[in-house]
């Protein structure tokens, strides 16, 4: 369909979509009449829709390497500080800001417009947002879509997270890329002075800090919610408590739940902390151990318990989860120089010769040499070749270091859950 068609089909609410445009507004949504245009507010304040040419720069991002970086505000207001990063994914920022293993990192978006499809209920993957801010290049001037409900303004103001428009990413990222991740601290307070926004950059650091107990919950719960029918795919039919899963939550993203329960599982989610016995007498089918945000070294406590739960029952590890499975099978995690972040990145499949396209979030990595005999490397990253899967088929054990639950278009990697209810199945059978 040609595109004036589909402005047309979209204007006037031809039934080209299973969807009715426009969509009935949701008893929770406050904002959507604004769905094209929302007015500035009274005071002048961002709403993160109207471009204000007049507005000045009014915050600074000062790297720890010296350098400011004058930038305009949105969403919160303050001081904040934090390790930059880059992402490279063309869309998804509501996916990235709500992926509590961001907690603790500032994230720059390469792709330079961002906000144009303003914040939707369907696509929150934690129930906060944990990161420290959102550094862009471009705010987009008008927020326009069906599923949308608010400006990403307005969103990051409620939700007390700082962003800053109208700064060159571009350079950045050159920066990161050639120098490695920095720490920054952003700020819209003009009464501290530069210098001591950057004494505060060069005091803090990420390494060697517990960043999981910040974003796990706090009790164990059952995920019931349904996945809406429109955005489940490959469930493979079955009933949803064919297998029963514990999953450990280090930061986990709710698509992992999601599509976990498609495939026929039903979940108890429990804290970080949830020991490894309890979990043990639950008789589950599997264990997932969630991504997470921070230095997977720095929290021995959960690779103890993945230890304790090693070899008892199948186990699936994504990203922190992979980093602390592969150091319970004896392996070391290293800083990688600036991380992947992003929906891009190719990835290979040692088994099969399969090329996946995944979405990544990492800054640390797996060194394959440091592991245990008959541990497996199972994917590679095609970028810089670093460990991107292990399994230890003896034990029951898979990982993957990229998010195979995410949609940034392909779902390539989406697979491995199914993988993961064949490693469950068997192990039934064998029993
Ligand atoms: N997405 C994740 O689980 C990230 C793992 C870890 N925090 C890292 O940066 O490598």
């Amino acid at each position: 369909m040609g595109i004036y068609a589909m402005d047309f089909a979209l204007k006037f609410n031809h039934s080209i979509f299973s969807t009715p445009y426009p969509p009935k507004p949701s008893p929770k949504c406050r904002f959507l009449t604004a769905r094209c245009s929302l007015p500035l507010s009274s005071d002048g304040a961002a709403t993160g829709l109207a471009e204000r040419p007049w507005k000045v720069a009014d915050a600074r991002l000062v790297l720890e390497d010296g350098s400011i970086w004058r930038a305009k505000s949105f969403g919160a207001s303050g001081t904040q500080v934090g390790e930059v990063v880059f992402n490279t994914s063309l869309t998804g920022y509501q996916e990235i800001l709500t992926d509590p293993s961001y907690a603790g990192q500032f994230v720059l978006m390469t792709n330079p417009h961002i906000g144009n499809t303003g914040v939707n209920f369907d696509d929150e993957e934690s129930r906060q947002c944990f990161l420290a801010g959102l550094v862009i290049r471009s705010l987009s001037i008008t927020t326009s879509n069906w599923r949308c409900v608010e400006s990403l303004g307005d969103y990051l103001a409620e939700r007390n997270v700082m962003g800053i428009y109208d700064v060159d990413t571009r350079a950045i990222t050159r920066r990161l890329r050639q120098d490695g991740s920095l720490i920054g601290v952003l700020s819209t307070e003009q009464s501290r002075s530069d210098d001591e926004l950057l004494e505060m950059s060069r005091s803090w650091d990420i390494v060697g800090i517990d960043l999981i107990s910040g974003v796990t919950c706090n009790a164990p719960y059952e995920w019931v919610d349904e996945t809406k029918l429109e955005w489940d795919f490959n469930s493979d039919g079955r009933d949803r408590d064919t297998y029963r899963v514990i999953a450990y939550d280090f930061g986990i993203k709710h698509n992992i739940l999601r599509r976990l329960a498609s495939y026929g599982c039903k979940i108890t989610v429990v804290p970080s902390t949830w020991p490894a016995a309890e979990t043990l007498k639950l008789k589950p089918d599997g264990v997932l151990f969630s991504n997470g945000p921070g230095d997977p070294s720095a929290v021995p406590y959960a690779v103890e318990t993945v230890k304790e739960i090693l070899g008892k029952v199948p186990v699936f590890g994504i990203c922190m989860g992979h980093q602390l499975l592969g150091q319970a099978l004896g392996g070391k995690t290293f800083k990688m120089k600036f991380g992947h972040h992003g929906g891009n990145h190719p990835v290979r499949n040692l088994r099969n010769g399969h090329v996946e396209i995944s979405t990544q979030n990492h800054n640390y990595a797996v060194d394959p040499a440091s592991l245990r005999e008959g541990v497996e490397v199972t994917h590679v990253n095609l970028n810089d070749g670093s460990c991107a899967g292990l399994a230890y088929p003896a034990l029951s054990i898979m990982s993957l270091q990229y998010h195979p639950e995410a949609s940034p278009g392909p779902h390539d990697s989406d697979c491995a859950f199914r993988e993961f209810i064949e490693l469950m199945e068997s192990t039934k059978q064998a029993a």
